[in-house]
């Protein structure tokens, strides 16, 4: 499924993967792997397991993109073969400028050296001369935290010790093109919350990011666009908000696919809606218009009313919906919403009727409203049954005299 994509933030491709395949060999036995070694085609003693389909990919310079997908989907295979940690079964790839590859755990570090040897070892990797990396040194162990360790060989060191120095190298160094697995949730609060600003300079600055992980609010917050991974191939590509999402959905239907034998007249997959927008079958936004147009566009002056009709519906076993409503400006940036409790349904596919209103204290300009309709389990944890982005749209007017700056008036008021 392709979504909506993101303009690049450069015409440059820093990383180029043109159709490539990984095919693992899976032998019985440990020593097999030798024996196949001897015995070259004659007779073949393993299996072979795909876990990467022919995939294509291109990143742009200055671009962060999330790889995502369900254990086993094959993002940590990717990331190592475009960081030349593994080579393709078929296929090629380029990449351009200085990469640093934070992957499995120290998997950059050599055991027996010191800290302080693993950090000029990874810097000379990454192009660094050695009196680059001496300026650079105190700051890397100043971000690592690992105190007098530095000294010591990294065999030494816990696993949140060698993560803090690979992600204090790695960043530190400030590469062209970063690669990182999975490796914020390491370390305490405090540690995880400097990684995650030390990204975003990171990505401000300019650096080219792939990044994995299973933490969608870290995917959404650092990646503009994210590519979904399942059983080796693409499944969807496009903005991270809404790849996230359709993952989100094919979590939940997989569990319900599992646990409610209830479902089973339901198609659960996520699949695209007529409208633009996507969901499952468990729940559908059947129509939504301003109540003074009947149209799912209207204009406003600045403090009308507006208000929304909206009709949807939900499959029986859907026992705590919601509907969300989040307002965009034109730049599609949210400027604010919420999300509303709908009323337990008893008969199947009941058919309910939803009014919203609010004023319209906004400047002049161009709003969205995208409209979700979710199975919520608490406040934090929702899934989506059908998404519309930009369901709705809407204009205020210019008004005269008007001071307002952005989009949204907050109401200041100033004394003299
Ligand atoms: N060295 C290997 N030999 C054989 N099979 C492997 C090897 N490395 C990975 N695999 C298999 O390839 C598939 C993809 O693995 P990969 O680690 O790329 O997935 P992933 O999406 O990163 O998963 P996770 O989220 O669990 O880290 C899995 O089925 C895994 O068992």
């Amino acid at each position: 499924m392709t979504l909506p994509l993101i303009e690049a933030a450069s015409e440059e491709i820093l990383i180029d993967v043109a159709n490539v395949s990984k095919c693992y060999h899976l032998y019985q036995r440990p020593q097999d792997r030798l024996l196949q070694s001897f015995l070259g085609r004659k007779k073949k003693l393993h299996r072979e397991f795909w876990a990467l389909l022919p995939l294509s990919l291109q990143v742009y310079r200055g671009e962060s993109v999330a790889i995502i997908g369900r254990n086993g989907a094959g993002k940590s295979t990717l990331l190592q073969l475009i960081a030349g940690t593994l080579t393709p079964t078929a296929g090629e790839i380029t990449v351009r400028g200085r990469v640093a590859a934070l992957l499995q755990l120290g998997s950059g570090f050599n055991p027996e050296f010191t800290g302080r040897e693993n950090v000029f070892l990874n810097g000379v990797i990454l192009g660094f001369s050695r009196a680059e990396i001496e300026r650079r040194f105190d700051e890397i162990a100043a971000f690592a935290e690992i105190g007098d360790f530095i000294e010591q060989p990294v065999k030494t060191y816990s696993s949140g010790m060698t993560m803090r120095l690979a992600f204090a190298v790695s960043t530190c160094l400030e590469p062209e093109v970063l690669i990182i697995d999975e490796a914020l949730a390491v370390g305490d609060a405090v540690f995880q919350f400097k990684c995650r600003n030390r990204l975003q300079e990171l990505i401000t600055q300019g650096t080219t990011l792939l990044f994995v992980s299973h933490d969608m609010s870290a995917v959404k917050s650092f990646c503009k666009r994210a590519i979904y991974l399942e059983n080796g191939q693409k499944k969807a590509e496009g903005e991270s908000e809404h790849v996230a999402e359709l993952y989100f959905m094919d979590v939940r239907s997989e569990q319900n696919r599992n646990t409610l034998e209830k479902n089973k007249n339901f198609n659960t997959a996520v699949e695209k809606k007529n409208d633009g927008g996507y969901g499952t079958s468990e729940g559908e936004i059947l129509s939504a218009r301003f109540l003074t147009t009947q149209h799912h566009y209207a204009l406003f002056n600045y403090g009308d009313i507006i208000e929304l009709e909206i009709i949807c519906k939900f499959a029986p076993h859907i026992t705590l919906p919601s509907l969300s409503a989040v307002i965009q400006a034109s730049n599609l940036v949210g400027i604010g919403g919420q999300w509303f409790s709908i009323y337990p349904i008893s008969s199947d596919n009941k058919i309910i009727t939803l009014k919203i209103k609010f004023p319209a204290k906004f400047n002049e300009g161009k709003y969205f409203i995208t409209l979700r309709l979710e199975d919520r389990e608490d406040k934090k944890q929702f899934f989506i049954l059908h998404k519309i982005p930009g369901a709705l749209m809407f204009d205020v007017l210019p008004q005269p005299n008007s001071c307002l700056l952005g989009f949204y008036d907050v109401d200041l008021s100033c004394e003299q």
